[in-house]
C-alpha cells in the first residue's frame, strides 16, 4: 500500500538528510504511529507519501503507483486517495463546518445531491450531527479537529496521514480523538499518525515506527511508545542532546522511560539500529486513553435505505411521462407536491433525471444544470 525504497530526502541547505535511505513498506488497513524526537523526519516521510515533496533518491509507491511517475498534473486524482489530518486543523475560518467538508468534494466535482447526504453522514459519524451552520471559530479545538477528520474521510481515502493530529487538544479531547482514528481505521483505511504522545501509542499497542535523524531505529509489529528505549542497551542521549532533540516539547518532558517499560514485553518484531530517542512524558495518560468516550456515532440501520431503494426501482421501472423535451411531465411534479408529505410513486421519481430513472445513471449523480459539476475536474 506505502513503500519506501532506499529513500532518501534531503533539504537544500540542511547539513544532514531528514531522511536516509529508509527502506519500508506498510500494508493495506494497518494503523501505524511514527514517533521520534523532532526533526527526526516523521513530517517529511508524511509529505513525500503525499507526493508534496520529491525524494532525493529512491522509489515510492502508494496504493501501487510509483510517485515518480506521477506527472504533476495528475497529482490532485491521486490525492484523492488519500486523508490529511494536521496539528493546526487547517479549517477554512470564513466558511461553515458543512462548507469545509464539504469543500473537498466540490473540488473533486462531486453533485450537488451527492454532498447534500455525505457531508450530514460524515458529520454525523464524527459527533458533529446538527453543528454543520457553525463556523469554526465557534468550536471547541477538539470539535474542530472533528470538522477536520470528516473533512478528511468524506471522500472515503483508502489512506488517513495524521500530523500529530491532537498535538494541540487536552488529554480527554485527544483520547477520543483516538477513538475515532481507530474506528475509522477499523474500517478499512490504513492510518499513518505522526505522534509525540507516549500515553496513546502504549495504550494502543499498533506498529511502531520511530525515527531517528532520519533513520528508522525501530519498527515493532505492536509496540508502546518507549519499547526499545528500555529494551536495548543503548544509552540514552545525553542530556544536552536531549534538551536539543525535545526542544518543542520541553514543558512536558520528564524522566519518564520506566513507565513505557512494560510495553517492551509485548514487542513482536523490533528492528534497532541505535537509539537516542528522548522519553517523553505522556501528556495522555493510558487511564485518559481507556476512559475515552467513543467519539464515533455508528450509523444506524434503517429501514428506509431499502425502502428508498425499493421506491426508486419501482420509479425506475414505472411507466415514465415525460413530455417531447425530455422533461418530466406536470402531472409527475405536480404528484411531488403531495401535501400529506408522502413520499412514493410519482413523489420520489419525480426527484430523478430521466437517465436516473431509466437506470441509465446512479440516483444523485451528475444533473443537469447543477454548477458543481464546473467547480473541478473529475476522474
Ligand atoms: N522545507 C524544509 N526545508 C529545509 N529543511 C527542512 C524542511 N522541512 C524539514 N526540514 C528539516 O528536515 C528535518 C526533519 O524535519 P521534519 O519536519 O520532517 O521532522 P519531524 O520529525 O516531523 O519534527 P517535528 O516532530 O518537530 O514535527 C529537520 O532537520 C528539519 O529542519
Amino acid at each position: 500500500m506505502i513503500r519506501f525504497d532506499s529513500v532518501t530526502k534531503a533539504y537544500p541547505g540542511q547539513s544532514r538528510p531528514a531522511l536516509s535511505d529508509i527502506g519500508v513498506e506498510i500494508l493495506r488497513g494497518e494503523f501505524v504511529f511514527l514517533v521520534g524526537a523532532s526533526g527526526s523526519g516523521k513530517s517529511s516521510f508524511l509529505r513525500l507519501i503525499l507526493k508534496e515533496e520529491k525524494p532525493t533518491r529512491g522509489k515510492i509507491h502508494v496504493l501501487g503507483k510509483d510517485l515518480g511517475s506521477i506527472s504533476s498534473r495528475k497529482v490532485p486524482y491521486f490525492r484523492r486517495d488519500l486523508g490529511v489530518v494536521f496539528q493546526d486543523f487547517r479549517l477554512l475560518p470564513n466558511k461553515s463546518v458543512f462548507e469545509n467538508v464539504a469543500f473537498t468534494l466540490r473540488v473533486i466535482g462531486k453533485s450537488r445531491g451527492y454532498i447534500q447526504s455525505a457531508v450530514p453522514e460524515t458529520l454525523k459519524l464524527v459527533g458533529l450531527d446538527g453543528k454543520g451552520k457553525r463556523m469554526p471559530h465557534e468550536l471547541s479545538g477538539g470539535e474542530q479537529q472533528r470538522v477536520a477528520i470528516a473533512r478528511a474521510i468524506v471522500n472515503k481515502p483508502q489512506i488517513l496521514l495524521a500530523d500529530e493530529p491532537t498535538g494541540n487538544l487536552d488529554p480527554v479531547t485527544s483520547a477520543g480523538i483516538m477513538t475515532l482514528l481507530e474506528r475509522i481505521n477499523a474500517g478499512g483505511t490504513t492510518v499513518v499518525m505522526a505522534t509525540h504522545e507516549a500515553g496513546i501509542v502504549d495504550q494502543m499497542q499498533r506498529r511502531v515506527i520511530e525515527l531517528s535523524a532520519g533513520d528508522i531505529v525501530r519498527d515493532e509489529r505492536s509496540a508502546g511508545y518507549g519499547a526499545s528505549f528500555a529494551e536495548t542497551d543503548a544509552e540514552p542521549a545525553p542530556p544536552a542532546e536531549r534538551q536539543v532533540e525535545s526542544e518543542s516539547d520541553a514543558e512536558t518532558e520528564t524522566p519518564s522511560a520506566p513507565e513505557h517499560a512494560g510495553a517492551a514485553a509485548a514487542a513482536s518484531t523490533a528492528v534497532v539500529k541505535k537509539k537516542r530517542m528522548k522519553a517523553a512524558a505522556p501528556k495522555v495518560t493510558t487511564d485518559d486513553m481507556r476512559e475515552a468516550q467513543p467519539l464515533y456515532v455508528e450509523p444506524e440501520e434503517r429501514d428506509e435505505v431499502t425502502d428508498e431503494a425499493a421506491r426508486i426501482t419501482a420509479a425506475a421501472t414505472a411507466a415514465v411521462p415525460v413530455t417531447a423535451g425530455g422533461a418530466l411531465a406536470d402531472d409527475a411534479v405536480a404528484a411531488d407536491a403531495n401535501p400529506n408529505g408522502a413520499k412514493t410513486g410519482p413523489a420520489a421519481s419525480a426527484r430523478l433525471t430521466l437517465a436516473e430513472r431509466l437506470g441509465l445513471r446512479a440516483p444523485g449523480g451528475p444533473r443537469e444544470g447543477d454548477d458543481d459539476q464546473e467547480v473541478g475536474p473529475t476522474k
